[in-house]
Formats: structure tokens, C-alpha cells, sequence
């Protein structure tokens, strides 16, 4: 089986990323637009209309539009802006959320593929939550760093392509990241985390960390059994691994280059058994489980393929 796929916004770096990706696949045709008519509205209505599912690589007003061109259309959509994830009648993008999700994305016509933060907080706390283990009251803090080409082409032109004088700069003082209300809405917290987020002058990676008392946790919760809530909702992923306590307890560091270049995301809980102090701790791709490794796998659930087809592993 063969289907059609137009990537709108597919000059842009998260557009290219997932090209990449699929521009090898026989089952896949894609349907391009040359440079001169990529953001001409008739070129786009007709290949937007035209696709069996068209991905949205475009920023949030434009994907707003994109979704209103296809209406009530046959085209299924992935739209990986910020746009729709909190969408209702949307399905969030991320196939490990919870058991079933899987099937929820293959017969969905509308997906709001995750924000690479989002996902990566989601991912830390929404078992927990699930395994009553944080109540949904908590006040949870998420430290996070990210490559430069998180912030797509304005950001890369901001690092010079890595050679700005800047290292490492946070943002988001006002405290109002985008992200927050995704990351309310499917962790299952009560209230938006305290959220910092910072980026470091190289092209693609990210680290993300959650510090948490177990105080704040249910009774007598160790760190052990945090590791397994973790272990036994990701036990069926090819893409997200959580290391055991050997392999964790084994590493000095963990470099923001870990998942670079691939679609993965490890997941590592750090603990001090006497002060009962954790550091819950993810490393991805902003470009790969990030964004276009998630578009993929989307798309593969959506089309009927391999969920893994196309992915780096
Ligand atoms: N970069 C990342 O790590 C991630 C990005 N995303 C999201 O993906 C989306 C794309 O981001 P990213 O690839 O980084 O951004 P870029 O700025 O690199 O790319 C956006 C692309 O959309 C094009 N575009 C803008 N307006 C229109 C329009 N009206 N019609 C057609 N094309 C248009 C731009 O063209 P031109 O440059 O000529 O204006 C550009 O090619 C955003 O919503 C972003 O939030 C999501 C997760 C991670
Ligand atoms: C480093 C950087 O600037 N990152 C982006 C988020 C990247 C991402 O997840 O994409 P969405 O824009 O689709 O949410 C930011 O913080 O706005």
C-alpha cells in the first residue's frame, strides 16, 4: 500500500528533518512543492487536499489555516506546531502515553504531535501520576536544555550556526512557556510545572530533569519504585528505555548528546536514599522523538505501517 504525504512547511527545519526520514520509503510518496510556490495558497490547498495525511511543519497561525483549508476534508492531519495539542476532538501525539494510545493515534484523522519539552515532562510524571505514586497536587519543578535548532530557523540564525560567543542562555523568565498548558493537560498535574528552560550552543539534543522529595510522594515510595512504574510503561517501546538502577548508578554524567541523532530517549532516576532526594532525568533529540522522529512514528501508526519504519535508533 502507498500513501501520499505533503509535509507543509517542509523547507523548515523540523519540515527537512522528517523528508529525511521518509524520502527513502517505497510506501510513501511525497508530494512536494517547489521553493517559488511553497507558500502560495493555492498550491497548498491543492496538496494539502490531495494527501492521505498532510504534516503540518509550519508556526501556529499558519497551521490554524492549513487545518481550515483541509475542513471537513479526507486528509488526515499531523500538525507539529503548538497549535492543537490541547485541542479537544485533537489526539495527542505521544504513542506511549498510556495503554491504548497506540490505537487512539491509527484512527485518528487529527493529531497534535507533542512539544519536545512537553512529551519529555509527560513522559516523567504522567506514570507516576497513573501509579498514584505523585498525587496530582504536586508543585513540580522541570529544568531542561535544549540544541539551538529547538528554536527552529530564527534561533539557528540567532547561534550563527554554533559560532555565537553564547554558551548556554536560559529564557522564558515570565514563566509563561508555551508548553505549560500541555504539560498540565496530559501529565495529570493539578497546576502547570514550574517550568526553566535554557539552550546550549549546539545544533540538536536536549536534557530535561524533574528534582523531587520523595516526601512529596505517596507513603513510603522509594526510589525503586519509581524506576518501575517508569520501566513497566515503557516496556513495550522501542524508542524509550529506562536504565536500571546498576546502569544509572554507573554514570558520572549524562551528556545533552546522549539521544543526538537518533529517535530514542533514555530515562535515568537518580536518588539519595538518605536525604530522600531524587533527580527524575530524560535525554532526546529535540529534532528526533522531539519532533520528527514523533511526526513519523504518527504517521506510521496513522498509515498502517511499522510504527518503527524510518526511525533511528
Ligand atoms: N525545531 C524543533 O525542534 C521543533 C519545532 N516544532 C514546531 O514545528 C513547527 C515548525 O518549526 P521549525 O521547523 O522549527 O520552524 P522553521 O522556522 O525552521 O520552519 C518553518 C517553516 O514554515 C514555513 N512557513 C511559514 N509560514 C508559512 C506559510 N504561511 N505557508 C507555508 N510555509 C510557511 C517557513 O518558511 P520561511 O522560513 O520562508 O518563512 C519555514 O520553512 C513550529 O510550529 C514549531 O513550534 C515542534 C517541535 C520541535
Ligand atoms: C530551544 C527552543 O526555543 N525551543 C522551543 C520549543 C521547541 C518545541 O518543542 O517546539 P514547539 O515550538 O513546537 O513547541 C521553545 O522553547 O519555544
Amino acid at each position: 500500500m502507498t500513501i501520499s504525504v505533503f509535509i507543509d512547511g517542509g523547507h523548515g527545519t523540523t519540515g527537512l528533518e522528517i523528508r529525511e526520514r521518509l524520502a527513502e520509503r517505497a510506501e510513501i510518496a511525497l508530494i512536494a512543492l517547489d521553493d517559488d510556490r511553497r507558500k502560495d495558497a493555492n498550491a497548498r490547498l491543492d496538496a494539502l487536499n490531495g494527501a492521505d495525511i498532510a504534516i503540518l511543519c509550519l508556526p501556529d497561525d499558519a497551521a490554524r489555516d492549513a487545518v481550515a483549508m483541509v475542513g471537513n476534508g479526507d486528509t488526515k492531519i499531523i500538525d507539529a506546531s503548538t497549535a492543537h495539542r490541547t485541542t479537544a476532538g485533537w489526539t495527542y501525539g505521544f504513542p506511549e502515553w498510556e495503554t491504548g494510545h497506540r490505537n487512539a493515534i491509527a484512527s485518528s484523522r487529527r493529531v497534535g504531535n507533542p512539544g519536545c519539552y512537553a512529551q519529555t515532562f509527560i513522559a516523567l510524571t504522567h506514570p507516576l501520576i497513573l501509579a498514584g505514586i505523585l498525587p496530582g497536587n504536586t508543585c513540580v519543578s522541570v529544568n531542561a536544555v535544549s540544541g539551538y535548532s529547538g528554536g527552529g530557523r530564527a534561533m539557528i540564525e540567532e547561534f550563527g550556526g554554533g559560532a555565537s560567543p553564547t554558551a548556554f542562555r536560559n529564557y522564558a523568565l515570565p514563566l509563561r512557556h508555551k508548553h505549560l498548558p500541555e504539560m498540565q493537560q496530559h501529565s495529570g498535574l493539578d497546576n502547570p510545572p514550574l517550568f526553566s528552560p535554557s539552550v546550549a550552543n549546539l545544533y540538536q539534543g536536549m536534557l530535561v530533569e524533574i528534582p523531587l522529595h520523595l516526601s512529596q510522594m505517596r507513603a513510603g515510595t522509594t526510589d525503586s519504585d519509581i524506576r518501575t512504574a517508569l520501566q513497566e510503561r515503557y516496556a513495550d517501546s522501542r524508542l524509550i528505555a529506562v536504565l536500571d538502577e546498576e546502569d544509572s548508578a554507573a554514570l558520572d554524567a549524562v551528556t545533552i548528546e546522549r539521544c543526538a541523532g537518533t529517535d530514542r530517549m533514555d530515562i535515568m532516576v537518580f536518588a539519595n536514599s538518605d536525604s530522600g532526594q531524587i533527580r527524575l532525568c530524560a535525554v532526546l533529540d529535540n529534532l528526533g522523538k522531539g519532533a520528527a522522529g514523533a511526526a513519523v512514528q504518527n504517521l506510521n501508526l496513522m498509515g498502517g505501517f511499522d510504527e518503527y519504519a524510518g526511525l533511528r535508533f
